[in-house]
Order: structure tokens, then C-alpha cells, then sequence
């Protein structure tokens, strides 16, 4: 028998434990251990005890989502899920995911997302995937940044030192205005920013520490990038890599000199990108898209818990008034017929006993929510019914987004 209760203090040792082993057990270096002990929250970590042992695990952060439109929607992070080897395919999961979302709705956050190690696991409690991310490898001795605005040879760039406080703030302070500008990104809650800026040796991979340039015009900061340099070498000279971290401007002039930039360091001969937007404006600088070895992943799935309060915190691209059938197996609180009506100043939705125009499932909508996939995609996949003529086209539109929605960092 199982017993599934929130953090006591002398339950975290054996909790982490637990949650490390599950990952492989290499456990994170001591000090992003300690930052994640103090980020993490206690009334929202659950633990499964099995007598002494603590055999399951699963947190869940206090977020503030962006949406389309621009606001900021409380969401719960779901994180650091994971059940002992021993006790696994027996419901503990299921049983955590339970007590989890009816804690979420009861703390009235409308969302709920999170990055998953594997995508298959999510789906049946309600998660769609919302946004993807880019990979690349950009092979700089043949791929140069073109076409930049004029503006771009007038950014100041320097060195800066990421453990300086002031540079700490300069860069939040660029980070807070991306945030409302693209959906899916997460407003950074206090102690966040520590966690960005952390550079353990261990996570290094024999580069550089990290490093840090920001873009100045006209004395003001306006972009940041961070990275990482490997110091490769062979017979036919260096060969290092440039690992980029974060590029943020907030103008078109300094995000290109910082892109140029991270291009053109001596002595490297690749920028590799692990994480960036679908539609990243580097990609319409970049002379050469095809060497840049350009990849497409999961990253962000997200669940409506409260379908009303989460269609109606978000703007919409172009007027739409429709009735929605959601089905919603797990959090049958969501299940029904709901009037979405707005456009791109705001919106309501109410439940209704109208006739439906569309019927689909709670986790077709946490994929169109954030505006990344299109209800059309998943009509054509057979996952979304349209029982009006004329709703699909008129929702799909309007669910869309301008900038692709993205997260740029797990948690
Ligand atoms: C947000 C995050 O933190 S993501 C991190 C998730 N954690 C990990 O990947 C760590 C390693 N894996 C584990 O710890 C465990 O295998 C877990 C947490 C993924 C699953 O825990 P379990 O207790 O075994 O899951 P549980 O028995 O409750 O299964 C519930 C359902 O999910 C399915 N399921 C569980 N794990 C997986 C998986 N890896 N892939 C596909 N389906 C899965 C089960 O088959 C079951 O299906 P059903 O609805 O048809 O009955």
C-alpha cells in the first residue's frame, strides 16, 4: 500500500534520491541541486511512500504563462516527475497526475504545462503538444549572416561577466519584455534568473565558462547572448565550437549584430543551437538555411484544467464565436458544450447548451492553445470534428498566432 503526501523537510533527501535514480542517477552538480531545492515549492511536491521508501515523485512550479495576445496566465509547471523502477506500470503516475490536477484547479490556474522525456507519456491525462523548437548546427566557414539592417553596424557590443549583479538585471530586464511579445515563454518568478545564469563545471562538457556580450544603442541595453566556446583542434587547425545558450534583442538591428557576432568568433567554426523558435528571424539572416542543419523537437505540452478560464484568458487572431463539445476523460469537470467568443482585444467563454460546432478532446485544444498548432492540422488528422460548416475554418484562424510560440528553457 502506497501513501501519497506532500514534501515534509526530512522527507527531501530520500525524495531527490528517488527522483535522481529514476533519471540515470548521475543527480544534478551541488549547486544546482541546492538552487533547485530552494525553487522548489514544497506544497506542490508530491511524494509516494511505500513504508520508509519513497518510491514516486512529482513537483510542480507556480508559473506565469504568456499567451496569445500578450497576457500572462498562471499555469503549474509540472516537473520532476518520476516512480522507482521497482513500483513502475502499477498506476503511480496516474494516481500522482490525479491528485496533482485537482490540486491545480483548486489553486485556480486555467493551464498546466510541461516538457516530457518521452512524448507518449502525457497524452492520456490531457497534454497536447503546443510548441516545437530548432535545432542547428551552423557550419560558419560556409554559411555567413546577409542582408542585416544598416542599423546593425551602430550596436555596441561588449563582454560582460554573467555573475555580475547589474548584467544579471540588464538581462532580465531584456527577457521580461521577449516574455509578452511570444506566447509560451514563462515570466521568470523570483530565484529563476540564478538558475539561468548558473554555469556548473560539470555541465560544461570540456567548454569554456559561461559567456556573456550585450548589445548596447544609444547606452541602453538591448540584447544579450550567452554561450559557450569548446577549444577544438586537429591537423588542419582550431576547430572550435560556439555553444549558444540565449540570444534576446528587443530590435531587429541588435538581434543581427549579436547573431553576426556569435558567427564570426575567431578560431570556431560552428555555432550550435540547441533551442530556438520555429520561426527565429536568425533564419531569414542565415545565407545558407540547408548547412545549417536545421531539426525540429517536442518541446511544450500543455493542458487546459479550467477549459473556460483558459480559452478566455488569451486574445484571438481574428473574430470568432463558436460553440465547442471538449470531452475530457480525466478532469471531467472540463466535459461539455462552452461558447468561445472573442478577437484579438480579449474573450469570453461560458458554458451553453447551443448546438456544437466543433467536438474535440481537452488535449486538441492544450495543442491549439498557444496558437503553434493549427485546429485544421488536427481536423486533418482525424482528432478535431467539425459539425458546422464554415467553425473550423473561423476557429482554426483565430486560435493561430503571429509569433510562433515557444519555451526556451525545461524546468
Ligand atoms: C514532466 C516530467 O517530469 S517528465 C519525466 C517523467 N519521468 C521519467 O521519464 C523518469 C523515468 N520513468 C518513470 O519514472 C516512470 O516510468 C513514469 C513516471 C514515466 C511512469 O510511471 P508509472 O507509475 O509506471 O506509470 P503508471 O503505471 O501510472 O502508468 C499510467 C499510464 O501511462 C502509461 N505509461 C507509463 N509510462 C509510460 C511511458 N514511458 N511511455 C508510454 N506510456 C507510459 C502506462 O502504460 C499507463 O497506461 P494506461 O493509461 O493505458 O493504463
Amino acid at each position: 500500500m502506497t501513501e501519497l503526501r506532500v514534501l515534509r523537510k526530512d522527507d527531501r533527501d530520500r525524495w531527490y534520491g528517488t527522483l535522481e535514480r529514476a533519471f540515470g542517477g548521475a543527480g544534478e552538480p551541488p549547486r544546482k541541486r541546492e538552487l533547485l531545492d530552494e525553487l522548489t515549492e514544497p506544497d506542490r511536491s508530491l511524494g509516494a511512500w511505500d513504508g520508509e521508501e519513497c518510491v514516486g515523485t512529482a513537483g510542480a512550479f507556480s508559473f506565469r504563462l504568456s499567451v496569445p495576445g500578450g497576457s500572462l496566465v498562471p499555469a503549474a509547471g509540472v516537473t520532476m516527475v518520476s516512480v522507482a523502477a521497482t513500483h513502475r506500470r502499477r498506476g503511480l503516475l496516474r494516481s500522482m497526475m490525479r491528485r496533482q490536477l485537482d490540486d491545480v484547479r483548486e489553486r485556480g490556474e486555467p493551464m498546466a504545462v510541461l516538457t516530457a522525456s518521452e512524448p507518449d507519456i502525457y497524452g492520456r491525462f490531457g497534454y497536447g503538444l503546443a510548441t516545437n523548437c530548432l535545432a542547428m548546427e551552423i557550419d560558419t566557414t560556409r554559411v555567413r549572416l546577409a542582408s542585416l539592417p544598416e542599423a546593425a553596424d551602430a550596436v555596441e557590443l561588449r563582454y560582460a561577466s554573467p555573475a555580475d549583479p547589474e548584467v544579471g538585471r540588464a538581462i532580465e530586464d531584456v527577457y521580461a519584455r521577449a516574455v509578452t511579445r511570444r506566447p509560451g515563454m514563462l515570466a521568470r518568478q523570483p530565484g529563476w534568473e540564478r538558475l539561468q545564469l548558473l554555469d556548473p563545471p560539470e555541465e560544461r562538457a570540456g567548454a569554456s565558462a559561461l559567456q556573456c556580450v550585450l548589445a548596447r544603442r544609444d547606452g541602453e541595453v538591448t540584447g544579450f547572448a550567452l554561450f559557450h566556446v569548446t577549444g577544438e583542434a586537429d591537423m588542419a587547425g582550431a576547430k572550435s565550437v560556439v555553444r549558444v545558450r540565449d540570444v534576446y534583442a528587443g530590435d531587429p538591428a541588435s538581434y543581427a549584430a549579436l547573431w553576426r557576432f556569435l558567427c564570426e568568433i575567431d578560431l570556431t567554426w560552428t555555432v550550435s543551437v540547441g533551442n530556438c523558435p520555429v520561426d527565429d528571424p536568425v533564419l531569414h539572416l542565415l545565407s545558407d538555411v540547408r548547412r545549417c542543419a536545421l531539426r525540429v523537437r517536442d518541446i511544450t505540452y500543455a493542458r487546459p484544467v479550467d477549459v473556460g478560464g483558459a480559452l478566455a484568458a488569451r486574445a484571438y487572431r481574428a473574430p470568432v464565436d463558436v460553440v465547442l463539445d471538449v470531452r475530457d476523460a480525466f478532469c471531467p469537470w472540463n466535459e461539455g458544450r462552452w461558447r468561445l467568443s472573442g478577437d484579438a482585444q480579449g474573450a469570453v467563454c461560458a458554458r451553453t447548451g447551443d448546438a456544437a460546432d466543433l467536438a474535440l478532446t481537452v488535449r486538441e485544444l492544450g495543442s491549439a492553445y498557444l496558437g503553434g498548432v493549427t485546429l485544421r492540422a488536427l481536423a486533418d488528422a482525424g482528432r478535431v470534428t467539425e459539425l458546422r460548416p464554415g467553425a473550423l475554418a473561423e476557429a482554426s484562424l483565430a486560435f493561430g498566432s503571429d509569433v510562433a510560440p515557444w519555451l526556451p528553457h525545461g524546468f
